[in-house]
């Protein structure tokens, strides 16, 4: 689904990316982790053309992404659920889940995937005509979620989901996405701090370090190979 060759990506003058390379297949989850810094923000804001890189080569479904203005990118398939969440504060629940689905044309699709949303986060479904900034962190993490969804994405880019949630709301929001590979397909680029929430639910694991890609490998060789966990991780 996505394929990323020697990406060169950064802030002005500043390069973070470095010669980044990665594979993520159709249908999988791929967890990039890493130390504050490594890049992994970045990463994700030159793949959905929030910051332009300076090199490199990246594909979605085989198609060639790069300069594609992010309204074109959504079209094809990418979400992006930034670090910080992006729910407009002034508007409601549905309004903001609502601009989730703006762009599409199959409306009675977007009806239904709203719908869908409702089901699967049910406290927002409780909230619908509550403002964003009425909303507490894990309620507007479902909403930034829920909001991607709306769109039906084929390719996931999930900046820190976790960050400042209750421990029983990141094992629901791991196990939804583990939920929505197996039964829509979508693929998952999650960064996560959260290393073994994050290794739990991928099927790749990605190390990267000073702007780069140190280890990429089947998230359960991560997860089980104490050497590997030492070196790379930590822990
Ligand atoms: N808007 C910006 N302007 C300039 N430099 C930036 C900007 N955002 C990030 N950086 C720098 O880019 C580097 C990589 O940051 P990035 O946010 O991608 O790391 P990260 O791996 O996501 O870290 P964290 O886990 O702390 O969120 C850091 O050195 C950071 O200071």
């Amino acid at each position: 689904m996505l394929v990323v060759r020697g990406l060169e990506a950064g802030y002005g003058a500043a390069p973070v990316l470095r010669a980044v390379d990665l594979t993520v297949a159709a249908g999988t989850i791929a967890a990039v982790v890493g130390a504050n810094g490594a890049g992994k923000t970045t990463l994700l804001r030159a793949l959905s053309g929030m910051i332009r890189p300076a090199a490199g080569q990246v594909l979605l479904a085989g198609e060639e992404l790069r300069g594609t203005p992010v309204e074109q990118l959504v079209r094809r398939g990418m979400a992006h659920v930034p670090e910080g969440r992006g729910v407009i504060s002034e508007l409601t629940v549905d309004e903001n889940l609502r601009l989730g689905g703006l762009w599409r044309r199959d409306r009675a699709d977007a009806a239904r995937a709203l719908d869908e949303v409702y089901d699967l986060f049910e406290p927002l479904a409780r909230r619908r005509r509550h403002l964003g900034h009425q909303l507490s962190g894990g309620e507007r993490q479902m909403l930034a979620l829920g909001r991607a969804l709306v769109g039906r994405p084929r390719l996931l880019l999930l900046d820190e989901p976790s960050l400042g949630l209750a421990p029983r709301v990141v094992a629901r929001i791991m196990a939804l996405l583990r939920q929505l590979r197996d039964r829509t397909g979508l693929t998952v680029l999650l960064v996560e701090q959260n290393v073994r929430s994050a290794l739990a639910v991928a099927d790749q694991g990605v190390v990267m370090s000073l702007g780069q890609v140190v280890i990429a490998a089947p998230a359960a060789t991560l997860r089980d190979d104490v050497d590997l966990r030492h070196a790379y991780l930590g822990f």
